[in-house]
């Protein structure tokens, strides 16, 4: 075992992801004895008095046979009445699974606005804390049923991600059907090799990303994306598959270790880096994209030549440059049906004609994160 896989034996607080393909059968019912199998390595890790959070996933596939689907729906309501279903079906079944060893669950269900506003985000961390201070182990899951498409994660990985970093987790360790991240989709002809150490993008430049196979949703992409929010945060990621979790817990030399970079982002910005897109989009000129990005200024009204979409104050937008492409995201400070009389008007002539609480940022410069132009939407943030 190598020392930096070691902090995984020693952390005190983990985060653990489970995809749906580890948990149910291809009929769309649960695997009971992969349940079982899964709780008995994380119960005997909370035996050793390490706290743990467990992401799972597996609402909708679990409700697939009760409901009488073949495939899992294309349709957000027809997913979401099998996540209704589906996610009682779960909760029910770690609910005994656990309590083979006299431990209790909690149901934790947060949506992508639970992890992106400052209030609801509070709230959420309150109530882990809490679980893991009465010794239950939160089950969290997104809330599918009231998720909507512009607004929704879909996949858990990145869920698991913000998750880890809001409760300051020492690792992240996402369990998948996969062993591990591999240079090519490993289902391909031919084979592909396994990559053991991911110590940052570089590492990823060749690695072709394929999608999901056949109940989860966000194949590697998501993954990797999720290793970017934690590793990003300080924060070590294994990937491997759930058959490996308990050599992974123990430091050992399986799936995918994604090294942490180190850097300890605020909260607030990690949420809006890596919340749902943008709400709107505020289209700006070249001169405001140099403030912006260039000096990390504030944007003004002034630099704005458009607005799209239908927001609120308080919202993270899209902040696009002139060709289009979204450069940043902030949170704004105006309705979108208030910016288009302010564009292009100086904050001095929108408070001589509108009133002073006219003479402010459209976005303030802490409430921006600036956007990398790859597959991660992740930023420097
Ligand atoms: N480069 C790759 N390395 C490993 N697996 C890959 C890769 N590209 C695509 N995959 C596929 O991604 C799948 C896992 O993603 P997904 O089905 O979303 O899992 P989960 O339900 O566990 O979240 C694997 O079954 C694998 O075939
Ligand atoms: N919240 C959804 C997660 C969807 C999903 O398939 O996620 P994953 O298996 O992690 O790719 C569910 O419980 O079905």
């Amino acid at each position: 075992m190598n020392a930096e896989r070691g902090g995984l034996r020693t952390a005190s607080r983990l985060v653990v992801k489970v995809g749906s393909s580890s948990l149910t059968t291809p009929q769309g019912m649960i695997d009971g004895d992969r349940v079982d199998a899964l709780v008995d390595v994380l119960a005997a890790r909370r035996a050793g008095g390490t706290q743990i959070v467990l992401v799972s996933s597996g609402a909708i596939a679990a409700g697939l046979g009760p409901l009488g689907l073949p495939t899992r729906p294309r349709d957000l309501a027809t997913q979401q009445a099998a996540a209704s279903v589906g996610q009682g079906v779960l909760i029910a079944r770690y609910t005994s699974s656990f309590a083979r060893y006299g431990l209790r669950v909690g149901q934790v269900l947060l949506t992508a606005d639970d992890m992106m506003r400052r209030s609801h985000h509070r709230n959420a961390q309150r109530t882990l804390d809490r679980l893991l201070e009465l010794g239950i182990v939160p089950v969290v899951n997104e809330n599918d049923t009231v998720a909507t498409d512009e607004i929704r994660f879909g996949d858990n990985d990145r869920l698991a991600a913000l998750v880890t970093h809001l409760m300051h987790a020492d690792a992240l360790l996402l369990l998948s059907d996969v062993d591990a991240l591999y240079d090519g989709d490993p289902r391909r002809p031919g084979g592909a090799n396994r990559l053991t150490d991911v110590r940052g993008p570089a590492d990823l430049a060749d690695v072709e990303l394929g999608r999901s196979g056949r109940v989860g949703t966000g194949g590697m992409v998501t993954k990797v994306q999720a290793a970017r929010i934690a590793t990003g945060a300080g924060v070590p990621v294994v990937l491997t598959a759930a058959a490996h979790a308990a050599q992974a817990l123990a430091g050992a030399d399986v799936g995918t270790y994604f090294h942490p970079d180190g850097r300890h982002p605020g909260t607030r910005l990690l949420w809006l880096a890596h919340a749902a897109t943008g709400r709107g989009r505020l289209h700006l000129d070249h001169g405001a994209v140099e403030a912006v990005v260039g000096r990390r200024m504030s944007l003004l009204p002034a630099g704005v030549t458009a607005v799209e979409g239908d927001f609120s104050a308080g919202d993270p937008v899209d902040l696009c440059g002139p060709h289009g492409d979204a450069v940043a995201r902030g949170l704004v400070n105006f309705d979108s049906a208030e910016i288009p009389g302010l564009l292009g008007r100086s904050t001095r002539e929108l408070a001589g004609s509108l009133g002073p609480e006219y003479e402010r940022e459209l976005i303030h410069r802490d409430d921006i994160v600036l956007l990398e132009p790859d597959l991660s939407g992740a930023s420097h943030v």
